[in-house]
């Protein structure tokens, strides 16, 4: 995998380095430590940024935590609601890390 893709309301948080993991469903769980990503915008494809994968971490949405939340650049609440929503059902969710390839 070497291009993903995040919604335009999250692309200042990663340019400004405030947003350092996302939290996905198995099928983004196959990014390699240390490759570098496209990043382009969900709801128009546009590139935006690159992305080094720093580690990919199997996580139950009950393991979610503060941690969790200030490394998304949110609250805890606000991390679960927007995880609830966009993977409903989904108990088995992965924690990607990466650093914006400057
Ligand atoms: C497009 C998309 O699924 N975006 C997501 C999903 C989960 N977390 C995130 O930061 N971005």
């Amino acid at each position: 995998m070497n291009s993903i893709t995040f919604y335009q309301r999250f692309e200042m948080d990663i340019l400004s380095q405030k947003k350092t993991i996302t939290i996905r469903d198995a099928s983004e769980k196959d990014f390699v430590p240390h490759s570098i990503v496209d990043v382009s915008t969900y709801e128009d494809g546009r590139w935006f940024c690159q992305l080094r994968i720093v580690s990919v971490t199997p996580i139950s949405f009950s393991e979610l935590t503060d941690v969790h939340a200030q490394q998304e650049n949110m609250t805890l609440e606000e991390l679960k609601q927007v995880i609830s929503d966009i993977y409903p059902e989904t108990p088995d969710l992965y924690v990607i890390a990466f650093e914006l390839v400057k």
